[in-house]
């Protein structure tokens, strides 16, 4: 395997349904996109393991002795189905020089990374000396998985440098995946790695990132979605920053004060979900008009369903009441606070109309792009066969 250069790459998600909620054990519904993170793996200078995030503004190097002494500390208070500890993550930090309690992207990617190289090799043994590049096609922070993204591209990377899964790529072959017993080693992991950066993540993301297509997810079991229609969605990103770890905390404490408020809306967030999974299913492959209105409504509840949880934004008011000057219904999608929102594009739209409704969204400061759904998930490629684009941004790392 050493012989070649190899690429990992996962995809980011939408959620249509049950962000929030999902974390309390209600149903979510979520699709992948066709923006992916990639990870390239290269031979690295002996006894030395070198790693560049330039989405974060990392580029870091460890001598692999060093990374041996302090694997003995994480491996120490751990098993397998333990969650990262305090004490595994201050050891962490300590030794990456990275101050306590720091949440900036560049600190969470850095001991997201040195946690899964560590944990993983406690149990599988020992890194080889490689050279890793992360570059990713999502926007970071704006609630399209790019955490979980990167999780599974590391996890996935990581579990085969140790040999705990295999190198499915034959000699010839452009991608290949892995078997779905490898697929479910790799999703335990990139959960932790989502642990070290969310705090209390219920695990869709990753799913995502690593089966892809369109997915029913609640606590931990993972449906695919029988069927899924071509649906045409807009994806606005408002660049408003946030953090999915301090949203999540967030709703968690509104729920403690106000249970009896706030259960019931958790409840019906867990119906929409449903309820929108039935009518997914009995969809045609290519819905006509009169599918949308129930969608379009299902949209319009969960997004006030969404601001009483204190997870709405006035970026994120702006967006929905700018679509629906155009006649279209848009919800936020991911944690909130920000980011991005979906807007649902019927058939019958015409293309003046999405053209004006673009207009209007960049016109707030906003960017927006039509997008696809249902993209494969985790997939190992040989470098050779990236697109001149990926290999440019990977190359220029
Ligand atoms: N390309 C990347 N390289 C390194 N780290 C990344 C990359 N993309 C994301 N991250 C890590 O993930 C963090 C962002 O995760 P966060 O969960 O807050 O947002 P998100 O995953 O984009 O949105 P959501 O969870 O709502 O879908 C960053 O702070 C960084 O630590
Ligand atoms: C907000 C949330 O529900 C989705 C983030 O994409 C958090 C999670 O499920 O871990
Ligand atoms: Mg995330």
């Amino acid at each position: 395997m050493w012989a070649r250069e190899l690429a990992v790459s996962a995809p980011g998600k939408v959620i249509l349904h049950g962000e929030h909620a999902v974390v309390l054990g209600k149903v979510a519904l979520a699709v992948a996109l066709d923006l992916r993170t990639f990870l390239r793996l290269r031979p690295g200078a002996e006894g030395r393991l070198s790693v560049s995030l330039p989405g974060v503004g990392v580029r870091r190097s460890w001598d692999t002795p060093s990374l041996r002494a302090l694997r003995g500390r994480i491996a120490a208070d751990g098993d397998e189905s333990k969650s990262p500890s305090i004490e595994q993550l201050d050891a962490l930090r300590e030794f990456a020089g990275i101050a306590a309690g720091a949440s900036a992207p560049d600190s969470l990617a850095t001991l997201a990374f040195l946690y899964m190289c560590l944990a993983v090799s406690a149990k599988y043994g020992d890194v080889p000396s490689v050279d890793i590049v992360v570059w990713s096609e999502l926007p970071t922070g704006a609630g399209l998985g790019s955490s979980a993204a990167y999780a599974v591209c590391l996890a996935a990377a990581l579990l085969m440098l140790c040999g705990a899964i295999s190198c499915p790529l034959q000699e010839g072959q452009s991608t290949a995946r892995w078997t779905e017993e490898e697929l479910t080693l790799i999703n335990s992991w990139a959960f932790r790695g989502e642990q070290v950066i969310h705090g209390n993540p219920s695990g869709v993301d990753n799913a995502v990132g690593t089966w892809g297509g369109a997915l029913r997810y609640q606590a931990g079991k993972i449906t695919p979605l029988k069927r899924v229609p071509t649906l045409r969605i807009l994806l606005t990103n408002t660049k408003v920053p946030r953090s999915t770890k301090v949203l999540v905390a967030g709703v968690k404490e509104k729920i403690l004060k106000f249970p009896a408020i706030m259960n019931p809306v958790l409840d019906s967030i867990d119906a929409i979900s449903q309820e929108c999974q039935s009518v997914l299913e009995a969809m045609p492959a290519n819905p006509s008009p009169e599918h949308y209105p129930v969608l379009e409504e299902f949209f319009d509840i969960n997004q006030h369903h969404l601001n009483v949880l204190g997870v709405g934004h006035p970026s994120l008011d702006r967006l929905c009441q700018v679509t629906a000057s155009h006649s279209l219904h848009s919800k936020l999608t991911g944690a909130g606070g920000g980011g991005c929102g979906i807007t649902l594009l019927p058939p019958d739209t015409s293309p003046l109309a999405v053209e004006a409704a673009k207009q209007d969204l960049c016109a707030c400061g906003f960017e927006c792009w039509e997008t696809k759904i249902g993209a494969p998930g985790v997939t190992l490629h040989s470098c050779s066969s990236l697109s001149a684009q990926v290999l440019h941004a990977l190359a220029q790392s």
